[in-house]
C-alpha cells in the first residue's frame, strides 16, 4: 500500500560536493567559479522548468480529476460544521488533559493512575530536550569548523583539543537523541490512552456500541477509528509537537548565527527562496486531508470484508462460497487499488516539484549564498585557515537554515495529513454525542419527530409487560406495526408468531430500548435506573444465536454479570448445567469452573442449553424466547417451559412452530403488512394459526403509502 504521499527528501547535512566545489572556488580564488555559478544557464534552466512543472501539472491534476471514476473521487468526510482547528483542539485537550475524566468508571480505574495528568510535564520535558538538542548540534558544527580551521594551520595542540571537544558533545548527542524519541513515544502512548478510555466511556454507555453499527451507519468501522485511527492520530500529533518546535527553534538559533557571519542578506535570500517554494508547493499540493482520509475508508472496507469471511469461514465452507466471497473481497480490494494509483498519480506530480524545490535547486542557491561574502563579503580579507574553519561552519549553518525550513514546509503536509486523522476521529466522537443525546439527522437515523432522548413515545415503569399504541418502525423508516397494545400479566405465557421480517424480534428491541420509540407508551419493569436499557435484569432475553462471552464456564452462565450474586457458589451452577444434561462441561477441564476455552465452538444445542442456564441463574421475571429452542430436544422444551412455571418466570416465546403453543395462553399474530392480532390461545388448529387478519387491514410498512391512504380518505 502506497503512502498518501511521498515523503519530502531534505537537503542532506552532509553536503560534500558542496564543500568541494567551495574549496575549489577558494583554490583558484579568481572569481570565475563564482560568475559561473552566478550566471549559469541552468540556473535559468530550472527557473524555466519549476514554471512549466507549475502550469503543466495543475493542468494535468484538473484533467485527471474530471476524468477520474466517481467512487475514485475523494469525498469530504467534514460532517460537521466545526473547523478543522477546533475539532482538533476538541482531541487534543482530551488526549493531554483528560477533562472528562475518561476511564473513571471503567473496571481499570485509569483515573488512579499516579502517571496520570503527566502528559504536560513531558511536553515541557521535550521542548527543554529540542532545544538543548538544537544548541548541541550547532556547537558540534561550530567545534567541527575550529578543528578543520587547526587541521589547515596544522596546529595539533588545537586539533587533539578540538577532538576532545567533539567526543563530549557525541556523547551529550547520543542521549539527547534517545530521549527526545523516547518522550514522543510516551507522550504518544499517554495521550492513546486517555483517547481510547474517554471514547470507550462514550462508546459503552447508553447503547451507542450498538446504535452507531445499527442505526447511523455514518463511522463505517468504529472499530478501525477505535483501534487504529487514535493510535496513527496520538502518533503524529506527538510528532507534531517535536516537527513544530524543532524547526523554530533552528530557524531562529541558524537566522542568527548566519546574520552574525555574514549579514542580513544570508538568511533573507533563503527565506525568500523558501517563500517562493512554500507558494509554488501550495499550488500543486493535492488534497492530502481528503486522500488520507479516504484511503483510511477503504482499507477499513477491505479489512472489514475479510473479517467477515473470516467469521462465518464455517458457513461460506459449508457453500463453498469461497469464489462468491473472494469477488467481493476483490471488488473491494480493486475500489482500494484504484484509488491508490490516483493517490500516486497525484503524489508523483506533487514529488517533480517538491524534489526539484527541496532538494534539488537548494545546492545552487547554498552555492550563491556562500560564494557572495567569500568573494565580495566578510570573508574576503580572512587567511586561508581561518576562511577553511568559516566556510566549514557556515556551509553547516546554510545546509541546517535550509533543513529547517524545509521542515516548516513539510510540517504544512503533515498538518493536512494529521487533520485527516482529525476528521475520522472526530466523526466518531460527533455521532457518538449525536447518538447519545438522540439528535442526530442523519439519513439512516430519522428521529425529526422524536423528542430528545432518542424517543418520541413513552417508556414508563410496571410490573408488567404492556405496549400501549406502539407503532413499530426500523432505522430505515419502514413501518413494522402500528396502534399495536397487548400487555403481558404474570403467568400469562404468550407466544408471537408472523411471517419472517414482520417484526417479532423488533418488538424487543422497541422494549429493550435499541430502537428509539417513535409513538405509544410501552410499560415494564426496570424501566429507569442503570438497567432500563437492553433486556437482562428483570425481563431476560434469549436468542436463536446464544452469545458466548471470551472466558471461563462461570462468566458464560453469570454473563453479563462479572461476578456471582450472593450466596452462589460453582455447586449451585453445577446443578443447573445437570438439570439441563451438560453438568459434563464443568468437568471438560482440570480448572472446572474456571476452565477457558472458544465457547462457539460447542454445538448449536449445548450453547442453546448454556444460554437456559443463564436465564435460570438470573432468574428473572420475564423471559423473551426467542426461537431459543431450535436446536434442542421436546424433552428439553418441556423442562424449560416447566422450570419457568415453577419459578415465577413468564415467558414470551417467538416461535413458528406451532408444537409451542401448548405452553402458551395468548398468541400475538403479526401479519408482515403492519397489522397484528391478539388472541387466547385455546387449541392449537390450522385455522388459528394463519397469519391472516380478520377486519380491515389498515396498516402500512412506510410512512408514504400511509400518507397517501389518508390522503385518499380526505
Ligand atoms: N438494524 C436494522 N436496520 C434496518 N432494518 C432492520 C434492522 N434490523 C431489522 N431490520 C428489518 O426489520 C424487519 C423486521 O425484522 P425482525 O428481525 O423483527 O423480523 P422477525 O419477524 O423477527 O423475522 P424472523 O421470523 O425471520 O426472525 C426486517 O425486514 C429487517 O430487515
Amino acid at each position: 500500500m502506497p503512502a498518501t504521499h511521498s515523503k519530502v527528501e531534505l537537503p542532506t547535512k552532509s553536503d560534500y560536493w558542496l564543500e568541494q566545489m567551495i574549496l575549489d572556488m577558494i583554490h583558484s580564488f579568481d572569481g570565475l567559479t563564482a560568475r559561473k555559478v552566478l550566471t549559469s544557464k541552468y540556473t535559468y534552466i530550472a527557473i524555466a522548468l519549476a514554471v512549466a512543472v507549475k502550469f503543466g501539472s495543475s493542468y494535468l491534476l484538473k484533467k485527471k480529476k474530471k476524468n477520474l471514476p466517481a467512487h475514485n473521487k475523494p469525498r469530504s468526510s467534514n460532517t460537521s460544521k466545526d473547523s478543522t482547528l477546533k475539532k482538533f483542539w476538541s482531541l487534543v485537550k482530551i488526549g493531554l488533559f483528560n477533562p472528562n475524566g475518561a476511564g473513571n468508571s471503567s473496571a481499570m480505574k485509569y483515573k488512579t493512575d499516579p502517571a496520570n495528568g503527566r502528559e504536560i510535564w513531558i511536553m515541557v520535558g521535550l521542548a527543554s530536550l529540542v532545544i538543548f538538542q538544537t544548541y548541541i548540534v550547532n556547537r558540534n558544527n561550530s567545534v567541527s569548523g575550529d578543528l578543520m580551521a587547526s587541521l589547515v594551520a596544522r596546529d595539533s595542540a588545537t586539533c587533539i583539543y578540538r577532538l576532545l571537544q567533539i567526543t563530549g558533545i557525541l556523547i551529550l548527542q547520543s542521549l539527547v537523541n534517545p530521549s527526545v524519541t523516547s518522550l514522543i513515544e510516551t507522550l504518544a502512548l499517554r495521550m492513546r490512552k486517555n483517547l481510547t478510555m474517554d471514547i470507550h466511556d462514550r462508546y459503552y454507555t447508553d447503547m451507542v456500541y450498538y446504535k452507531i453499527l445499527n442505526l447511523d451507519k455514518r463511522v463505517g468501522a468504529p472499530d478501525q477509528r477505535i483501534t487504529q485511527d487514535v493510535e496513527v492520530f496520538c502518533k503524529q500529533f506527538s510528532e507534531l509537537f517535536m516537527d513544530l518546535l524543532n524547526p523554530i527553534v533552528e530557524v531562529l538559533l541558524y537566522t542568527y548565527e548566519l546574520t552574525r557571519l555574514i549579514g542580513s542578506g544570508g538568511p533573507l535570500s533563503i527565506i525568500s527562496y523558501v517563500v517562493i517554494a512554500f507558494g509554488v508547493l501550495g499550488m500543486v499540493t493535492p488534497n492530502f486531508t481528503k486522500m488520507s482520509s479516504e484511503v483510511q475508508n477503504k482499507e477499513g472496507k477491505f479489512r472489514s470484508i475479510h473479517n467477515r469471511c473470516k467469521n462465518n469461514a464455517e458457513l461460506v465452507a459449508f457453500y463453498a462460497g469461497e469464489e462468491t466471497e473472494r469477488l467481493k473481497i476483490e471488488k473491494q480490494f480493486e475500489e482500494l487499488t484504484s484509488y491508490s494509483d490516483y493517490v500516486i498519480n497525484k503524489n508523483f506530480l506533487f514529488g517533480v516539484v517538491n524534489d526539484y524545490f527541496t532538494k534539488y535547486s537548494p545546492h545552487a542557491v547554498t552555492s550563491v549564498i556562500v560564494g557572495i561574502p567569500v568573494f565580495f563579503g566578510r570573508l574576503r580579507p580572512l587567511p586561508k585557515d581561518k576562511l577553511m574553519g568559516q566556510l566549514r561552519y557556515l556551509i553547516s549553518v546554510v545546509a541546517f537554515e535550509f533543513f529547517a525550513l524545509g521542515k516548516i514546509i513539510e510540517l504544512f503536509r503533515k498538518i493536512l495529513k494529521l487533520s485527516g486523522m482529525t476528521q475520522r476521529v472526530h466523526l466518531l466522537y460527533q455521532v457518538m454525542d449525536e447518538l447519545k443525546h438522540g439528535n442526530s439527522d442523519n439519513v439512516n437515523f430519522k428521529l425529526k419527530s422524536a423528542k430528545a432522548g432518542g424517543s418520541g413515545g413513552e417508556i414508563l415503569e410496571s410490573d408488567e409487560i404492556k405496549f400501549d399504541n406502539v407503532i413499530i418502525r426500523t432505522p430505515d423508516n419502514i413501518t413494522l406495526a402500528r396502534n399495536l397494545s397487548f400487555n403481558v400479566g404474570k403467568n400469562q405465557h404468550i407466544v408471537i408468531t408472523g411471517p419472517n421480517g414482520a417484526g417479532k424480534s423488533s418488538l424487543f428491541r422497541i422494549l429493550g430500548s435499541l430502537w428509539p420509540l417513535h409513538s405509544g407508551i410501552v410499560y415494564k419493569p426496570q424501566a429507569k435506573g442503570s438497567n432500563a436499557q437492553g433486556l437482562h435484569k428483570e425481563i431476560f432475553y434469549l436468542p436463536q444465536k446464544p452469545y458466548n462471552v471470551i472466558g471461563s464456564l462461570r462468566s458464560q452462565i453469570i454473563y453479563p454479570d462479572t461476578q456471582l450474586k450472593d450466596g452462589w457458589k460453582d455447586s449451585n451452577l453445577k446443578e443447573l448445567l445437570d438439570d439441563f444434561s451438560i453438568g459434563y462441561l464443568a468437568g471438560r477441564h482440570s480448572d472446572g469452573f474456571d476452565g477457558k476455552q472458544d465457547w462457539d465452538t460447542l454445538s448449536r444445542g449445548e450453547q442453546q442449553k448454556l444460554a437456559m442456564v443463564r436465564l435460570f441463574y438470573h432468574k428473572p421475571k420475564y423471559a423473551i424466547l426467542d426461537e431459543c429452542t431450535s436446536c434442542i430436544s421436546a424433552d428439553s422444551e418441556q423442562e424449560l417451559y416447566g422450570r419457568c412455571a415453577k419459578n415465577g418466570i413468564t415467558c414470551i416465546t417467538i416461535s413458528h412452530r406451532p408444537a409451542l403453543e401448548k405452553y402458551h395462553t395468548q398468541r400475538l399474530v403479526f401479519n408482515g403488512m403492519g397489522g397484528w392480532k391478539w388472541e387466547a390461545i385455546k387449541e392449537w388448529t390450522e385455522e388459528s394459526s394463519s397469519y391472516e387478519v380478520k377486519g380491515e387491514d389498515n396498516t402500512f410498512r412506510d410512512d408514504k403509502e400511509e400518507e397517501a391512504v389518508e390522503a385518499t380518505k380526505e
